[in-house]
């Protein structure tokens, strides 16, 4: 298996609870798309692909960009998006709210992937799915590009479309926790503070 994965970090939410965009919101001093740059692509093999709304969003000539072809679409529309771009097989897919995403569980659903060859697979925590911390194979691309021709967009819907793998973990604490409210940033900052 070729050991490069894909990164795609979704972008092009429109942040309404938040009231700001979450991409850019900073957790001690550092945007959150560079926290998850740092966070999940430290090492050459995980290769980012921002997923964004507009191409005007995001700028770095060393990142690819991938921009939504169903616009409107939510979070999936954002996948579709990234893994048309992507020329890995394998696809960490993740939102741009999670501060303390892990890699220690992307390689763990990476290899979770490889051994059962699914389409995707997709961490339970607290009795929660989180399809958008999870990694999805390329050929997800045409039964999802059916879905969104459909007129379709639940994620959840989709992963019933495909063979999907659901894991328990153990997970780290947090590793899913997301800022959708201010309340949400405020908790981060806070528990930000505690670590200095
Ligand atoms: N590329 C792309 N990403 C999206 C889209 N909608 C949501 N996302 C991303 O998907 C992740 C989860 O988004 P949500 O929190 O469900 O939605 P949001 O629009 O960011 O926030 P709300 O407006 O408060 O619902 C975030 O990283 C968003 O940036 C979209 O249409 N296109």
């Amino acid at each position: 298996m070729n050991p490069y994965t894909g990164v795609i970090i979704l972008t092009g939410g429109q942040s309404r609870r938040m009231g700001r965009n979450k991409a850019t919101l900073s957790i001690a001093g550092e945007p959150m798309i560079q926290r998850l740059l740092r966070r999940l692509c430290n090492d050459p093999e995980w290769v980012p692909i921002i997923s964004v709304k507009h191409p005007a969003q995001f700028h770095d000539s060393a990142i690819s960009i991938a921009v939504d072809q169903y616009p409107g679409k939510g979070p999936l529309s954002g996948i579709h998006a990234g893994l048309t771009q992507s020329p890995y097989l394998l696809n960490l897919v993740t939102a741009c709210d999670l501060p303390y995403a892990s890699r220690c569980v992307a390689q763990h659903l990476r290899k979770v992937a490889i051994k059962g060859d699914f389409d995707a697979v997709v961490p339970v925590s607290d009795g929660r799915i989180h399809p958008l911390f999870a990694v999805y194979h390329r050929r997800c691309l045409d039964p999802l590009e059916r879905f969104l021709k459909a007129g379709k967009g639940r994620v959840q819907d989709f992963l019933q479309e495909i063979q999907t793998r659901y894991t328990t973990g153990p997970f780290p604490t947090r590793a899913f926790f997301n800022m959708n409210r201010p309340e949400d940033y405020l908790q981060v900052n806070e528990w930000e503070k505690g670590q200095s």
